[in-house]
């Protein structure tokens, strides 16, 4: 038996720990209890041996081994070791980040009749209780109990045998002893019984006369394709509006009550259901799910090549103990919007279960695209799990449980899914790869895209990033051939591309001489729509009434108490209790601070304050001026906070309730509305400006995306940009779809500046609640990375951050590109060191190694 074993700790510290087993020697891979600095942390056992640490420091015992096998297969562990080294990030904060939350380390145990209890409870039934046994009578009935009560072999919670039997702790742990029971620890068996109620419409009954309540009711339900949670059905008919005798749309709520007499009349049914399987359920009515089409030659092609690829991965038969790189096969989906590549991905990863494989799609976020998981629920059932962001601490530790135990073999989730423990994993699937919200901005930063390439590598598995608008990074890597590059250029149907018209609005102002938000153009053309029963999209991409508060007298804007960052102006909410801040305020989209809408300036007390530019509560507002008669929705993280949010304003998008929504970048996520023929985009050009070399790239990816969004049904669509920069090339390959188009001229602009995809980029942060510590750690560095030689990396800083103080927080960066990683990784292992040996704390510097905020 070992004697020692190293631990890695999430500290922010570049090396693991060793302890003594104390005879207890764990698994690599299972999670240990160790005392550190004072504190008790969970760590992870990489390294079992019998090698004395030279340190000189006296070394402490581990106190609680927490699983009996690894928790971690070698697989995941491996791919932590390769974050750890590329993103230059402490191990045991990448492992951290890959286990389930610290609400796991309560643990249950499983209790399971060994041989020897059987022949005990045998005997006993036989003989009577003869035995000699130093317990009470009574006690030695709890044991028989307890053997009784096991002797089916189905393992038993300690809970559940204590409140059957009266048996105690000890009394189990005595039986333990004795070799009649064993003892296995299961975390997530407890979680297994969680429920919710759903609503589902009785199919086939004769309906009795109803009242308009219970009729509304009914087509609610049948809007939300006859199943609806109780929850979702309740907080509708709640907040359910209708268009009243003078075509106003008003509040009609409708009691909870309604629905339990439906219940009651045999016309609804309740079901209690495991709550993971609700998925969402947001889905015209009458529209196919993904699955159910028949793929179209484009369609048909992709998922051949996909399909060709797992065959071959498939071939080597010793997959995954000791994965060759072989079957590895990166592929590019490039499908333009409304291609279908949803369908694509369902018919391969039915492909993969029927290899008898398991596949993993990772998917941006749930909350807003909730079809995408319901879809695939459609199309896999109960063999989905679900890991996303919304679910608590304990949902989340059931689902990994289900996944772990392989329950589950569609595993659909959000950035950190990319960690899910699948067994025996056959593909892996990105959707929308270009999206942000892959990168994880806090340690470890990693980037869930990349990393799902390296654990596909690992593997030796195929892996499609799937997008109409891909990353330059992807795009260039298929240019190399790096990728397959599989491309859908047509969308489904043969539905056309939606036009896209820029409107000048520079030009507009000289005609008409005012400061018009919207153009004369977009004003047309979303009547026109509306007139036609047809819906519009407007995108207006900040959230709040007005997003600059400005002194007339001092020209200052009101900034965050703890941010360097402008205040945003909030309205009340028109229907204000459903929002957690009504009222009129100032508010700071960094860091949540709230303050009350100033009179006079607090600079110089001069009372000319100055509100512009135009948030989506503002255009919302406006619209419903020019139209009286639409009935708008808004979609922002002020009316959307959780899934139920989304899947409510879809549902009523869907059902044609809503005719004409207004909203940030959310609403050019993927959704799948037929209604809707004509897109605005208005106020686009900040973006433009911002200090950051992908401005463009974001830019053309929110134009593109948003564009999609239009002529997805059978009449064709419009789209209307507004800009002030109609020459601009983002705005221009934009307008004519033309992805490869703005690639090119892309490229051109990033490789002599050795910008991401020709160089490696890191934004490396100093953070201090003090500007002087902040700048002086960061000028040491920047020395040290001026003078170092480090060849092949280009240093550029230190400076303040675009956001110089975020939550009272300093911050300076210093930018580093180097020609290949090699390079950056000696540079920034270097500048680690050099920043130790100066006493600059780990804590306060942040690597953000392919950094993809520079702000
Ligand atoms: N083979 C097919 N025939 C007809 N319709 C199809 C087919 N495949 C998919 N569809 C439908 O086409 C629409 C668009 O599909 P989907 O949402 O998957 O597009 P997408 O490529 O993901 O687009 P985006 O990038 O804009 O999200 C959906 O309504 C889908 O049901
Ligand atoms: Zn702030």
């Amino acid at each position: 038996m070992a004697r020692f074993v190293d631990v890695a700790l999430p500290v922010p510290l570049d090396q693991t720990f060793t302890y003594l087993t104390d005879g207890r020697e764990p698994q690599v891979g299972a999670r240990v209890l160790v005392p550190f600095s004072g504190q008790r942390l969970m760590g992870v056992v990489l390294r079992a041996h019998d090698e004395e640490p030279t340190t000189g420091f006296e070394l402490k015992a581990i106190q609680q081994v927490l699983d009996d096998t690894a928790l971690l297969p070698p697989e995941l562990l491996r791919l932590a070791h390769w974050i750890a080294q590329y993103y230059v990030a402490p191990l045991g904060e990448v492992l951290r980040g890959m286990l389930p939350l610290s609400a796991e380390v309560r643990r249950t145990w499983l209790y399971r009749i060994t041989d020897t209890g059987r022949k005990i409870l045998h005997e006993g039934a036989e003989k009577g209780s003869s035995r000699r046994s130093r317990l009470s009578p009574e006690d030695q009935n709890r044991e028989y109990a307890v053997l009784n009560r096991l002797e089916s072999g189905e393992p038993t919670r300690m809970a559940t045998l204590r409140s059957a039997t009266g048996a105690s702790k000890a009394l189990l742990e005595g039986m333990v002893r004795k070799g009649w029971l064993a003892r296995e620890a299961e975390a997530a068996e407890r979680d297994a019984a969680r429920t919710e109620r759903v609503i589902v419409t009785v199919p086939d009954v004769r309906l009795p006369k109803l009242n308009d309540n219970q009729l509304a009711i009914l087509a609610e339900m049948a809007g939300a394709g006859g199943e609806l949670s109780a929850a979702a059905l309740r907080r509708n008919l709640r907040e359910r509006t209708a268009i009243n005798a003078d075509g106003a749309l008003v509040p009609a709520p409708i009691p909870d009550s309604t629905v339990a007499t439906l219940i009651r009349r045999g016309i609804l049914r309740a079901e209690e259901r495991p709550l993971s399987f609700h998925l969402g359920g947001v889905h015209a009515p009458g529209k196919k799910h993904a699955h159910e089409h028949t793929l179209n030659p484009g369609q048909q092609a992709a998922f051949e090549a996909i399909h060709a690829a797992m065959q071959r991965a498939a071939a080597p038969a010793q997959q995954p103990a000791d994965a060759s790189p072989a079957g590895f096969a990166p592929m590019l989906l490039f499908g333009v919007t409304g291609s279908g590549k949803t369908a694509v991905y369902a018919a391969a990863m039915r492909s993969a279960l029927d290899l008898g494989r398991s596949a993993l799609l990772l998917v941006p976020e749930i909350g807003l695209t909730p079809s995408m998981a319901g879809q695939m629920h459609a199309a896999f059932g109960h063999d989905v799990a679900l890991l996303h962001s919304q679910l608590t601490p304990d949902e989340r530790a059931e689902q990994w449980h289900r996944i772990r135990r392989s329950e589950a073999r569609v595993i659909i989730g959000t950035r950190s899914a990319v960690f899910a423990p699948i067994a025996n994993l056959g593909l892996i699937l990105v959707d929308e790869e270009h999206d942000g919200s892959y990168k994880q901005e806090e340690t470890p930063r990693y980037h869930a895209r990349d990393v799902a390439v390296m654990r596909a590598k690992l593997l030796g598995i195929p892996i499609v990033l799937g997008s109409a608008t891909p990353s330059l990074e992807s795009w260039h890597n298929a240019e190399r051939n790096r990728y397959r590059l599989l491309r859908m250029d047509e969308r489904v149907g043969n539905r056309p591309l939606p036009p896209v018209e820029l409107v000048d609005m520079r030009e507009e102002f000289r005609q008409t001489g005012e400061d018009a938000l919207f153009s004369r153009e977009l004003i047309t053309e979303t009547r026109a729509t509306l007139n036609r029963g047809e819906q519009a999209i407007i995108l207006l991409n900040r959230r709040g009434y007005s997003y600059v508060v400005m002194c007339r007298s001092c020209g200052e804007r009101i900034e965050c108490e703890n941010c360097a960052i402008a205040m945003t102006h909030h309205r009340p909410a028109a229907n204000s209790d459903l929002h957690a801040h009504a009222g009129e305020r100032l508010e700071c989209h960094y860091c949540g601070a709230l303050r009350r809408v100033p009179q006079k300036c607090p600079h110089c007390q001069s009372e000319h304050l100055y509100f512009y530019g135009a948030g989506s509560q503002q255009g919302e507002e406006r619209l419903q001026a020019i139209f009286p008669e639409a009935r708008i929705g808004r979609m922002d993280r002020d009316t959307v906070r959780g899934r139920a949010d989304m899947e409510h304003l879809l549902h009523r998008l869907h059902a044609g309730e809503i005719n004409l929504l207004v909203g940030t970048q959310m609403i050019a996520k993927g959704h799948d509305i037929h209604g809707v023929t004509t897109v605005g985009v208005v106020g686009c050009d900040h973006a433009l400006g911002l200090p950051d070399f992908r401005a463009a790239e974001r830019v053309f990816q929110l134009i593109t995306q948003v564009s999609g969004r239009a002529g997805r049904g059978d009449a064709p669509g419009r789209v209307i940009v507004q800009t002030f920069h109609p020459d601009h090339y983002a705005m221009r390959f934009a307008a004519m779809h033309d992805y490869v188009g703005f690639a090119d001229k892309e490229k051109q602009f990033r490789r002599p500046f050795l910008y991401p995809p020709f160089g490696v980029l890191t934004n490396v942060l100093t953070l201090s609640e003090t500007m002087g510590e902040a700048s002086e750690w960061a000028h040491r560095l920047g020395q040290h990375l001026h003078s170092a030689a480090n060849p092949g990396v280009r240093v550029l800083g230190p400076a303040p951050a675009p956001v110089s103080r975020l939550k009272r927080i300093f911050r300076f960066h210093i930018l580093l590109k180097a020609d290949t990683r090699q390079h950056m990784q000696a540079a920034l292992r270097r500048l680690l060191h050099f920043a130790d040996r100066e006493g600059v704390p780990r804590r306060n510097l942040v690597i953000d190694v392919d950094a993809i905020s520079l702000s």
